[in-house]
Order: structure tokens, then sequence, then C-alpha cells
């Protein structure tokens, strides 16, 4: 059975103040007793999350990480400093980070490499374009983008997260039809790589997630919870994400 997991993405966004929030609510709720919850701060507050959250079994991520290990490359952060931050996990490749900060599919390989080793679990980011979509090139995006990135990966440590890039931030979420469609080709492109890791891998769905349409999303056969950006914000709204998440999957 794959259990599901839920991230919180802040971006640029919250504070100590929200971590407390946050730390307070899910010390009652205890849902990450049963799925998997994880927040990804801003780096400068991840020590914080650390002590707060990580007591209460809440993991805590990174929103990104260096393609190097080390050395001369001023404003970066690796793989092994954010394990010593106390991180479990790590946002690779996603689309904000791909569109702003010019980061290519080239350099995607090396930082999920490097977050393997540092002893991270990557998640990978994906998703197509409304463009792309339009064009018909959805499959041949998503292939591209898990092809480039998946270069001596270890599938058993690997989380993906499908975010239709037209979805992100905009209230337009894909239907939880289209959504299912595309983890299921996730899935089956993994399966062709690495068959019995195909049916444990955590797929996430991201992209303007709320409590209202958690639960349809959530109950799709090949979505196994979410990585959620605004939503995720108002501790209250991403706790019921999270209920909304209790659900297991057969592998
Ligand atoms: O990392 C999260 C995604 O970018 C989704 O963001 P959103 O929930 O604000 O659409």
């Amino acid at each position: 059975m794959r259990t599901s997991l839920v991230i919180a993405n802040w971006k640029l966004n919250g504070d100590a103040e929200l971590l407390k929030s946050f730390a307070e609510h899910f010390h009652q709720s205890e849902i990450q007793q049963h799925i998997g919850v994880a927040i990804c701060p801003p780096a400068v507050y991840l020590k914080t999350a650390d002590v707060l959250l990580n007591a209460i079994g809440v993991k805590v991520g990174g929103q990104n990480c260096s393609e190097f290990e080390q050395g001369a490359y001023t404003g970066e952060i690796s793989a092994q400093m954010l394990a010593d931050s106390g991180c479990r996990y790590v946002l690779i490749g996603h689309s904000e980070r791909r569109a702003l900060f010019a980061e290519s599919d080239a350099v995607m390989a090396g930082k999920v490499q490097q977050a393997q080793a540092a002893g991270l679990t990557p998640v990978l980011c994906i998703g197509e374009t409304l463009e792309q979509r339009e064009a018909g090139e959805l499959e041949q995006v998503i292939e591209q983008q898990l092809s480039s990135a998946c270069k001596e990966v270890d599938f058993e440590n690997l989380v993906i997260a499908y975010e239709p890039v037209w979805a992100i931030g905009t209230g337009k979420t894909a239907t939880p039809a289209q959504a299912q469609d595309v983890h299921r080709l996730i899935r089956n492109w993994v399966a062709t790589k690495a068959p019995e890791a195909a049916q444990k891998i955590q797929i996430l769905y991201g992209g303007s997630v709320k409590a209202d349409n958690a639960t349809e999303l959530f109950s799709q056969a090949d979505i196994d919870g979410g990585l959620i950006g605004g939503a995720s914000l108002d501790t209250e709204q991403f706790a019921a994400i999270c209920q909304a998440a209790n659900v297991k999957k057969d592998s």
C-alpha cells in the first residue's frame, strides 16, 4: 500500500510565527501519524522548523539545492547542508526555478544525485505549460523532463510531483481525470526503468490544490498526495488538505 504525502511549499513566504502555528496545530491533530506531512519553508527558517516540527513527526524540506557539492558558488546551499539542517526532502526543478531562474533540464540530474547522496529524498517537479499541452506535446515534455533528471537515480528514494504550469497559483486546477492521466503516464514511465519501484513511488499533484478540491484529486488511483503552495500558508486549510489525503492506494 502507498501512504499519501502532502508537502507545503511556502515559496518566498512565511515566518517563524507561522511555523509555530503549524507546530501547534499538528501537535494536536496528529494526522502526520497516518500520512506523510512535510513543510518546505524558506531556507533561513529550516533550523526553526527542524526544532518545532521534526519532534512531532512533521518532516522538513528545502525548496532547492545546488547541483554542486561544495566550492565557490555564492548563494548556493548544498544538499548536505540541508540534511545537516534537519531536512528529509528537497524540491528539485520546481517550475518557478525553471522559468524564473533559468534552471534547465540539464542541471536536474546533478541536483537529484546530490540530494540522494546526502540522504535526502528529492521531490522532482515536472509539468507542461498550457502552450505545450495545447500543441499536443504533453507526453513528450513529461518524458523529457523525467529522463533528463533521472540519470543514475535510486527510484526507491524519489518522489515525483506533477505540477501543470498553467495550474500553479492561477486557481485553475487540472481536473482529477486530467491529473490522473498524467500520473499514470509517469508511473508507467518509471515502470520501464524500475518496475518494482513504480508501484511504490509517491506521485504528488500540485497546482491550486485547496481544501475543497483535494478529496477528489487524492481519490484518483495514481495521485498519492499533493505539493501545496498558496493554501499551505493557511494552517487550517493545509491541515484540511492533509486530512483529505488520508487514503491508502494499492501498490
Ligand atoms: O509548489 C507548489 C505549487 O507550485 C503549487 O502552488 P499553488 O498551490 O499555489 O498553485
